[in-house]
């Protein structure tokens, strides 16, 4: 069995995990110069304050079900740099796009609490907000997931065979826009929707699901990372290309009368939007 300390590490790509990071180099950098130990105290404090968060909310947290552990896992091993230099992925893939523990539990209750029975994932990478979701459907429940990479489409579906809630995902392999714009054509609405591809589409996404009703009347959009590594409030010189897609995101939809919306600063951050 593979030890944990044998995987690759992630890097820190949520606000809270950069943080957490640059209080950790700020403890370093002290302990080396010639600094006040009430100064040295206080970073340190703030260095636990920040690091300590995410294992608490692990711990508190129900834990994720086996095959879902085994997904993350299997990800975590996959040399994502060497399928995209030998052709395998369209693009280059990380292990860090993965949504994981905290927002695959978070997604799930909401599946519960609105009792969905439809879901609509755009961006899919190996599936594991997919399963999440699907592990909360009743047996008739479906997810069509949008994913562009045959590779990791292929991935996915072989993690989704080893689960009994596999089954009710529907991968579907093309550009997001084209499978929404169908879908729509074919009158299909959905009461859950989750945002996790393409963040310069996300306001197409975003525009489509509510002009075509792809969204059901009592549907809920869910949008990740819709706080990009602290991007949107970071000055504008700090952005890049993905951090400003998500500043003009937020902003059209802060501006859209059709919908009321909060955004939770969990993990990435996760935007909820209802149509009023
Ligand atoms: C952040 S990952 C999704 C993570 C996944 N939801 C999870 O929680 O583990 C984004 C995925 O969207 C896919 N993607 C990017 N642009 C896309 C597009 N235009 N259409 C469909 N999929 C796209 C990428 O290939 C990648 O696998």
């Amino acid at each position: 069995m593979t030890s944990i300390l044998d995987l690759p590490k992630a890097r820190p790509v949520t606000p809270l995990g950069i943080l957490a990071e640059k209080l950790e180099q700020a403890v370093k950098l002290i302990e080396k110069a010639d600094i006040s130990p009430e100064i040295a105290e206080t970073v340190q404090q703030a260095y636990q304050l920040a690091s300590g968060l995410d294992p608490y909310l692990e711990d508190c947290t129900t834990p994720e079900s086996e095959a879902l552990a085994n997904l993350a896992e299997k990800t975590q091993k996959e040399p994502w740099n060497l399928r995209f230099s030998d052709g395998e992925t369209v693009r280059q893939l990380e292990q860090e796009m993965l949504s994981g523990h905290i927002e695959g539990q978070t997604l799930k209750l909401f599946v519960h609490m609105m009792n969905a029975k439809r879901i609509l994932e755009v961006g899919m990478f190996t599936g594991y907000s997919a399963l999440a979701m699907a592990e909360a459907l009743p047996d008739d429940g479906e997810i069509i997931a949008c994913e562009v990479d045959e590779y990791v489409a292929n991935f996915a579906r072989d993690c989704f065979n080893a689960s009994p809630d596999g089954n009710k995902i529907k991968i579907e392999v093309a550009p997001a826009l084209e499978t929404m714009q169908k879908l729509a054509d074919a009158g299909e609405s959905f009461d859950l929707v989750f945002i996790d591809a393409d963040k310069k589409e996300y306001v197409d996404y975003f525009n489509l699901l509510l002009d075509r009703n792809l969204l059901a009347e009592n549907g809920i959009i869910c949008v990740d990372n819709s706080l990009l590594q602290g991007q949107p409030y970071l000055p504008e010189n700090q952005r890049t290309p993905n951090g400003q897609a998500i500043a003009e995101f937020n902003q059209v939809v802060a501006n859209d009368s059709r919908v009321e919306q909060v955004l939770l600063p969990l993990r990435d951050g996760l935007t909820v939007i209802r149509r009023k």
